[in-house]
């Protein structure tokens, strides 16, 4: 979409709100316009305000040259740089980028109600149904996260979760455009610690659950932790809604300056899950809060979701949404793409492909396949580790793959690492482990291997990737080749076990 033009000294003055130090403008008169801020020399197009933000493995004042060769009007530097340029020199131009993306976007959110949803696991799928429930309301809504940006029919692709500032702020203005009134937005603890969602202020925020990850970036749990805790202070969101199902979410709870509704199946959670049903063909949750019983029934397949639906359900309710409106919702959401999509039974195996990538969430997605196998039935569960991330999680995995029959261990995108030996550390959880473990080096081989192995009354669980169809084995971002492992799923199920015969929809059933 097309951003309006804002002029250099509009530009200023909001770059002089950002707490810090002096903003001082290197040349440009108040006659110049600049529009659409960016963060990647390679997005730069005419009239664009290039931000040179120093990061990790690159300093982006070193594209200042090739920004203005595309086309770029002016820079946001934090040290000036000699190219012939209008520049506006700040103390911090990451510190800038929500302040200013908000502006070149002709600050959208100012329009928007806004729902942010953060989480070790789940938010994409929490995101999702609350959306759901908002458009069900009546109030369109956007949604951004890992599946990219949706409203209405309309949908995006982005490369964050958590796009950076000044590309959420296009997106928001684009769901404006659009007719939404409301948008979901997804927000990941590195976004929260990178500033990529300051500025925004959001009526409810929803924390989904918590468990190690992302470590890489963090250093330490603790820091995980608070990075996500960022989003329930007060000048971030009204309202919270937290399962408190582990420790972490209980302390947030506890600890958060907002008022917060505490969901989960514990005694003293505000939204009670008092008990719950999933099967091939979806989840029945039954909720207990101050006004009664409500039972939900929702398309999605899997006791991982039990959480994730009582979560949209208070975050409805927070933002005013009638009970029976948002059991309509949830009942019409479709499962969100890699997230315990169910493929075969009818007669074949059952093949789930789920997005599962930390001991937990594996975890839960094995307990998942187990409630769908049928009499006698076993998990072949196909696992692998992304290279270059997260090392630590690998034998974690492994020890949460003990829980399957048969684990066909293999590659997940290696990144440069040596394939071999992210296997190899995988299987030092499996150590001992009754399941029997085979390595099968090549993706597509291991699930065709596991779905050709699986019986009529067994699941395919295939983890790790979910909705992804790009895989890289290199650190060349050029070489990634596209592997979709529903697509991979569903050729090896017609091709082992022809097409569906019979039906079939056992129920897995708890009360709790
Ligand atoms: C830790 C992190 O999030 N890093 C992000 C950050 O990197 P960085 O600050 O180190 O930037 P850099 O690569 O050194 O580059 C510096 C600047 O030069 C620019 N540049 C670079 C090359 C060039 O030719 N021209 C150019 O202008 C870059 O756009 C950037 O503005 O800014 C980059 C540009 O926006 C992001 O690509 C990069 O995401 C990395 C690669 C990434 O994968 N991040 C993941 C871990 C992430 O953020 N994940 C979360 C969590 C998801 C979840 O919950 O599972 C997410 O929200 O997606």
């Amino acid at each position: 979409m097309r951003l309006p033009p804002v002029t250099w000294s509009d530009v200023e003055r909001r770059a002089g709100t950002v707490p810090g130090g002096p903003v001082t403008r290197l040349g440009g008169d108040d006659g110049l316009t600049v529009r659409g801020l960016v963060t990647d020399s390679r997005r730069v197009g005419p009239g664009s305000l290039f931000a040179c933000v120093r990061g990790a493995a690159s300093d982006g004042h070193r594209f200042a040259a090739a920004a203005a060769r595309a086309g770029a009007a002016a820079l946001l530097v934090d040290r000036p740089v000699d190219v012939g340029l209008p520049q506006l020199h700040v103390p911090s131009v990451r510190a800038q980028l929500g302040p200013l993306g908000a502006l070149l976007a002709g600050d959208p959110a100012r329009r928007l109600r806004l729902a942010g949803v953060t989480g070790s696991n789940g938010k994409t799928t929490t995101s999702t149904l609350l959306r759901g429930v908002l458009d069900a309301a009546g109030t369109r809504a956007g949604v951004v996260g890992t599946l990219g940006a949706q409203v209405g029919t309309r949908s995006r692709g982005t490369s964050l979760t958590t796009p950076e500032a000044p590309e959420l702020h296009e997106l928001l203005a684009w769901m404006v455009e659009a007719g939404a009134q409301r948008a979901v937005v997804e927000a990941s603890s590195i976004a929260l610690d990178m500033g990529r969602i300051d500025g925004l202020t959001f009526d409810v925020a929803v924390f989904t659950g918590f468990e190690e990850d992302h470590l890489d970036h963090h250093g330490t749990i603790e820091h995980y932790w608070a990075s996500k805790a960022r989003l329930f202070e007060r000048d971030r969101t009204t309202a919270g809604v937290v399962v408190v199902d582990d420790p972490w979410g209980r302390r947030l709870a506890d600890q958060a300056p907002v008022p917060v509704t505490r969901v989960g199946s514990a005694e003293d959670a505000d939204v009670r899950v008092l008990g719950w049903r999933t099967g091939a063909g979806g989840t029945e949750v039954l909720l207990a809060d101050d006004t009664g019983g409500h039972r939900l029934h929702s398309p999605l397949v899997g006791r991982v979701h039990v959480p994730n639906l009582a979560a949209a359900w208070a975050a409805g309710r927070v933002l005013g949404v009638p009970a029976t409106t948002i059991a309509d919702g949830l009942a019409t959401v479709a499962p969100p793409r890699g997230r315990n999509t169910v493929l075969g039974g009818d007669g074949r195996p059952t093949v789930v492909v789920d997005y599962a990538h930390t001991p937990r969430a594996l975890a839960a997605a094995i307990a998942t396949a187990s409630d769908l196998c049928g009499p006698g039935g076993r998990v072949h569960l196909v696992l692998g580790a992304r290279g270059r991330r997260d090392r630590y999680k690998r034998q974690g995995l492994g020890e949460s793959a003990r829980a399957a029959d048969v684990v066909w261990l293999t590659n997940e995108g290696s990144h440069g690492e040596d394939p071999a030996a992210i296997m190899a550390e995988l299987r030092v959880g499996l150590l001992g482990a009754a399941a029997s473990v085979r390595t099968v080096p090549d993706r597509r081989a291991a699930i065709l291997a596991a779905v050709r192995a699986a019986g009529p009354a067994d699941v395919a669980l295939v983890v790790g990737r979910g909705h992804e169809t790009r895989m890289l084995d290199t650190t060349d971002p050029r070489d990634a080749v596209h592997l979709d492992d529903a697509e991979v799923a569903n050729t090896a199920l017609i091709a082992e076990h022809g097409l569906p015969v019979a039906a079939d929809d056992d129920l897995a059933e708890q009360a709790s």
